[in-house]
C-alpha cells in the first residue's frame, strides 16, 4: 500500500486542528511497517486512516492499496487490531476464535473446516494450553494481557487478511512476550501480507525485527524508510548518540526534542540563539541544549530536504498488479460469510454462552428466590372470599405485575450500550447483518428470562394459595411472560436510542415509575385526561390479565371502571408493545450515532 501527503484536519473549539501535516510511505507484501513516535504524535490516526477507520475529521492525500482506492471489498481483508480491543468476557478462547470464524471466513468453506481453521490458528498463536479458560475481563478472571493480545491478533488473521493494522500490540507486555508477538508478525509478513503496527517503546531485539518505519513528531514526518537505515539518516544529517543506546530510545528522544546524550548538528548550534536555549544544570556552554521546537523544526526540514521529494517520487511510480487482483479489490459488492439463518444461528448461540454466567449468576438466583419466599410468607395461604382478603390478593397480583416489569426494562437496558464497541468492530468488517444480530441478540436472551420466572412463579403461587389449577397457572406464567417480553422491549428500545448507561437508566427509571402508578392499582377511577397514560403501561395489562385469570367476572372493586371483556384486548396491547418497541429498538440501533466515548 501507498500514502502520499496524508493530511488529517479537526475542529477543536471551532478552528481547525492539523494532527498530521503531510505523511507518506509505503508497504509492501512482506514487510513489517512500524510508526513510532512520541505519546500524541498522530501514530493511532494515522493507522486509523490507513485502515479505513478515519473518525470525523477531514482526511486529504491519496491512499492507494495495490494502485487501488479504498473499496468495499477491501474491508473484508483487512485486518484491524485496536488498542483496546473488545472480546467477550465469558467466552473461552476457542469459542472466540471459533465464532469467529464461522462468522468471518467464506462460504466456500464448510462448518467444519472453519473450525479447523480456528484451532489452527490456535496453535500457530501458541494459545493451545489457554484454549478453554474465559477471556475474563475486569470483574472476571481470564487469560493473560498477552494471550489476550495474541486472541484479538488471532480474531483478525482468522480470515487471512492481506492487509494486517495493529495498534500498539505490545504494549503492557514484558519484553518477552512483546518479542514473541513481533516476532509473529513478522511471520505473518512472511506468508507475503503487509503488516502496519504502532509501536510505543520497542526494546531494541524487538526494533530490528521491524523492515521499514515512520519516525513521527507533532504529526510531521521525521522519517520514513528502512528501519535498518534510519540510525545511518539521522547520523548523516548529524543527529547521533554519544552513548550506547537502543535505537528506538535514540529516535524517540529526538523526535521528542530531547537532544540530552545526543550530538547535535552545527547547523542547530548556528541557528539557534542564545535566547532559545534553555538552561540546564549550570551556566556553562555545553548545558544548553536547543528546544524542543528547533529539534522539531530542524529534523522536519532535514527530512524534507534530503529524502522527501526522492521518496514521493519512489510512491508515485505505480506499482504493478494483476488484472485478477485489481477486480477483487474494486469490486463493491458486499460478500457476507455466511447466510441470514446462519448469522442468526451462530449470534443465538454465541449470545447464550456470553450471557449465561450473568442470568443464572448466584446472585439472581438468589434474589428472585429470596423475593419469592418472603412475598409467600406475606401472603400465606391468602383467601379471597373476603373483601379484605380479595383486597389483599390483588396487591400480591399488582406486585408480580409489577416486579416482572420492572426487573427485564433494568436487565435490556445495557444490552445495546454494552455490546456497542463489539457491534461498531464486528459490523465495521461486515462479519454480520444488523437484523441477524438484533433478532439473535433479543431472542437469545428470552430462554434465560424466562428461567428465574417460572421458579418465582411456582414458589409465589402455591405458597399465596392462587387458584390451585393447571389452567390458571399456566395462564398466570404466560401473561407473566408477555410482561417481560414486553418490557425487555421497551429497555431494549431505551438503550439503543440514547446508548448510554447513564441517560438510559435515568429515563427507564422515570418512565418504569410512571407505567407502575398507571397501572390502575393505586387509582382507580383515573381523571379523563390523563387516562391515556395507561394504556400504554404494561403493568396495567399485566395486571388486569392475571385479575382475569383469577377472578372471573373481574369484582368491580378490584378493577378501573372500564368493562373487562375476555382479556383479548390486555393480549393484543401487551403483543403490540412487545413488537413495537422492538422495532423502535431496531430503528434506533441502525440511525442513532453513538455517543463519542
Ligand atoms: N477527533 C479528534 N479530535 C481532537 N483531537 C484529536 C482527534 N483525534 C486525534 N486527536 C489528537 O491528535 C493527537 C494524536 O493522537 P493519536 O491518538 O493519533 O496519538 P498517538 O501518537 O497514537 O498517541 P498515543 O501513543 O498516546 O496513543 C492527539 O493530541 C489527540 O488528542
Amino acid at each position: 500500500m501507498q500514502f502520499t501527503e496524508v493530511k488529517y484536519r479537526v475542529a477543536a473549539k471551532g478552528s481547525p486542528r492539523e494532527i498530521l501535516g503531510g505523511i507518506s510511505g509505503s508497504a509492501s507484501p512482506g514487510e513489517v511497517l512500524a510508526l513510532m513516535g512520541p505519546s500524541g504524535s498522530g501514530k493511532t490516526t494515522l493507522l486509523s486512516i490507513l485502515g479505513g477507520r478515519a473518525g470525523a475529521g477531514a482526511v486529504e492525500g491519496s491512499i492507494s492499496y495495490n494502485d487501488e482506492p479504498y473499496g468495499k471489498s477491501l474491508k473484508r481483508r483487512i485486518g484491524f487490531v485496536t488498542q483496546d480491543d473488545v472480546l467477550f468476557t465469558h467466552l473461552t478462547v476457542k469459542e472466540t476464535l471459533t465464532y469467529a470464524a464461522l462468522l468471518r471466513l467464506p462460504r466456500t468453506m464448510t462448518r467444519e473446516q472453519k473450525k479447523e481453521r480456528a484451532m489452527d490458528i490456535i496453535y500457530e498463536l501458541g494459545l493451545e494450553r489457554c484454549q478453554d479458560t474465559m477471556i475474563g475481563g475486569s470483574f472476571v478472571r481470564g487469560v493473560s494481557g498477552g494471550e489476550r493480545k495474541r486472541v484479538c491478533i488471532g480474531n483478525e488473521i482468522l480470515i487471512n487478511p492481506s492487509l494486517l493494522f495493529l495498534d500498539e500490540p505490545t504494549s503492557g507486555l514484558d519484553s518477552t512476550t512483546a518479542l514473541r508477538i513481533v516476532q509473529l508478525l513478522h511471520d505473518i509478513a512472511e506468508d507475503g501480507k503487509t503488516v502496519i503496527t504502532t509501536i510505543h517503546q520497542p526494546s531494541s531485539r524487538l526494533f530490528h525485527k521491524f523492515d521499514k518505519l515512520i519516525l513521527l513528531g507533532k504529526g510531521s514526518l521525521l522519517y520514513f524508510g528502512k528501519a535498518s537505515e534510519a540510525m545511518p539518516y539521522f547520523q548523516s544529517i548529524g543527529c547521533s548518540p554519544l552513548i550506547a543506546m537502543n535505537p528506538a530510545e535514540f529516535l524517540l528522544d529526538l523526535a521528542n526534542g530531547n537532544t540530552n546524550d545526543v550530538s547535535v548538528p552545527s547547523e542547530l548550534d548556528d541557528k539557534v540563539h542564545m535566547e532559545n536555549y534553555t538552561l540546564e544544570n549550570n551556566n556553562s556552554k555545553n548545558d544548553y541544549r536547543p528546544s524542543a521546537q528547533d529539534v522539531h523544526e530542524y529534523l522536519v526540514d532535514a527530512y524534507e530536504t534530503r529524502v522527501a521529494i526522492k521518496e514521493k517520487k519512489k510512491l508515485l511510480a505505480p506499482l504493478p498488479i494483476s488484472d485478477d487482483l485489481k477486480a477483487t479489490i474494486t469490486s463493491s459488492k458486499r460478500e457476507w460469510g455466511t447466510s441470514w439463518c446462519q448469522q442468526f444461528s451462530i449470534l443465538f448461540c454465541r449470545g447464550i454462552k456470553e450471557r449465561r454466567h450473568d442470568y443464572l449468576s448466584w446472585m439472581r438466583i438468589t434474589q428472585v428466590i429470596a423475593t419469592s419466599i418472603i412475598l409467600g410468607l406475606l401472603w400465606w395461604r391468602s383467601d379471597p372470599s373476603t373483601l379484605k382478603g380479595l383486597e389483599d390478593q390483588a396487591g400480591l397480583l399488582f406486585f408480580i405485575a409489577v416486579f416482572w416489569g420492572f426487573f427485564p426494562v433494568f436487565t435490556a437496558i445495557f444490552t445495546f450500550p454494552q455490546e456497542r464497541a463489539m457491534l461498531n468492530k464486528e459490523r465495521a468488517v461486515d462479519m454480520y447483518k444488523l437484523s441477524a444480530y438484533f433478532l439473535a441478540r433479543t431472542t437469545s436472551d428470552l430462554p434465560l428470562d424466562l428461567f428465574l420466572p417460572v421458579i418465582f412463579m411456582v414458589i409465589v403461587y402455591f405458597m399465596a394459595g392462587l387458584k390451585a389449577t393447571a389452567t390458571h397457572f399456566f395462564l398466570s406464567v404466560l401473561t407473566v411472560f408477555l410482561s417481560i417480553i414486553a418490557a425487555q422491549g421497551l429497555g431494549l428500545a431505551i438503550g439503543a436510542s440514547l446508548l448510554d448507561i447513564k441517560k438510559a437508566t435515568t429515563l427507564a427509571s422515570v418512565t418504569v415509575m410512571t407505567f407502575m402508578l398507571a397501572g390502575g392499582f393505586f387509582v382507580k377511577r383515573v381523571p379523563a385526561f390523563i387516562s391515556w397514560l395507561r394504556y400504554l403501561s404494561f403493568n396495567y395489562h399485566t395486571y388486569r390479565l392475571l385479575l382475569k385469570v383469577q377472578y372471573d367476572p373481574v369484582p368491580e372493586i378490584l378493577t378501573t371502571t372500564k368493562h373487562m371483556d375476555n382479556g383479548a384486548t390486555e393480549v393484543a396491547a401487551l403483543v403490540a408493545m412487545i413488537i413495537g418497541y422492538r422495532v423502535l429498538a431496531y430503528l434506533s440501533l441502525r440511525w442513532v450515532k453513538p455517543p463519542s466515548s
